[in-house]
């Protein structure tokens, strides 16, 4: 699908049409919990020290993204401080947050750990939100589950998705795959992205992406397809 005011993005399997005017980014949970040391992914036993260049690299994505005019929204999972929207253990996700169970298992961290007000569940100090973008709630994996997502995208006439952020194989191809069922295109730059977990289901899920789901992209091919247009 092309338009005429599209940027044309290097990707895999194939290169995508961006209308940059129906494009926004979405920035998965970049809180303290998933990519600062003493975070809950950390302190769940997770290897984060990838994070630190991803934040680097979703940086330069949201001056460019911002300068296009495209909107970026933000994402922050978690819960009340209750812990009333993560579920009892009638919820799967009581049975399988690894949050939720880390505080299980280590008591001293009950109420730490990606509850709403605390360190854990605020944005990494280096991707605060500017002005203009959009911040929203999450208390499962999904974006678009039980969240103003949707509403916000079709509002604005967004049909096209490019994500950044962690992790890879959970948060980020969850909301990729449900955006998917709703119609919209989504892409991942891959290098802005981290996943929990071994390296190999950063592998399994940017295949899975590729294949099934949705495109494949870099950085650097994301502010040069950007910046071509607007040098145009
Ligand atoms: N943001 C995420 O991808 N989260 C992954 C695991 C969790 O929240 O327990």
């Amino acid at each position: 699908m092309t338009t005429p005011d599209a940027l044309m993005l290097p990707a895999r399997p194939e290169p995508i049409a961006l209308p940059v005017d129906k494009t926004a980014v979405i920035v998965i949970d970049m809180q303290n919990a998933y990519a600062s040391p003493g975070g809950y992914l950390d302190l769940a036993g997770f290897d984060i020290s990838g994070a630190a260049a991803v934040i680097d690299k979703i940086k330069g994505v949201l001056d460019v993204a911002r300068g296009a005019g495209m909107p970026v929204i933000y994402f922050q999972n978690g819960w009340d401080s209750d812990y009333v929207e993560a579920g009892g253990p009638g919820s799967p996700n009581w049975h399988k947050s690894n949050a939720l169970k880390t505080m299980r298992a280590r008591p001293e961290l009950q109420g730490k750990l990606l509850a709403r007000g605390t360190w854990d569940y605020e944005l990494v100090d280096d991707l605060k939100p500017q002005p203009g973008d959009i911040q929203l709630h999450k208390t499962r994996y999904s974006g678009f589950f039980n969240s103003q997502l949707d509403s916000v995208l079709r509002s604005r006439g967004v049909r096209h998705l490019v994500f950044v952020g962690i992790a890879t194989n959970v948060c980020v191809e969850s909301t990729l795959r449900d955006g998917f069922f709703l119609e919209y295109f989504g892409t991942v730059l891959e290098d802005a992205t981290h996943q929990a977990g071994p390296e190999f289901v950063q592998q399994a899920a940017l295949y899975n992406i590729e294949t099934f789901f949705g495109w494949v992209s870099t950085t650097a091919d994301f502010k040069g397809a950007v910046g071509q247009r607007e040098g145009a």
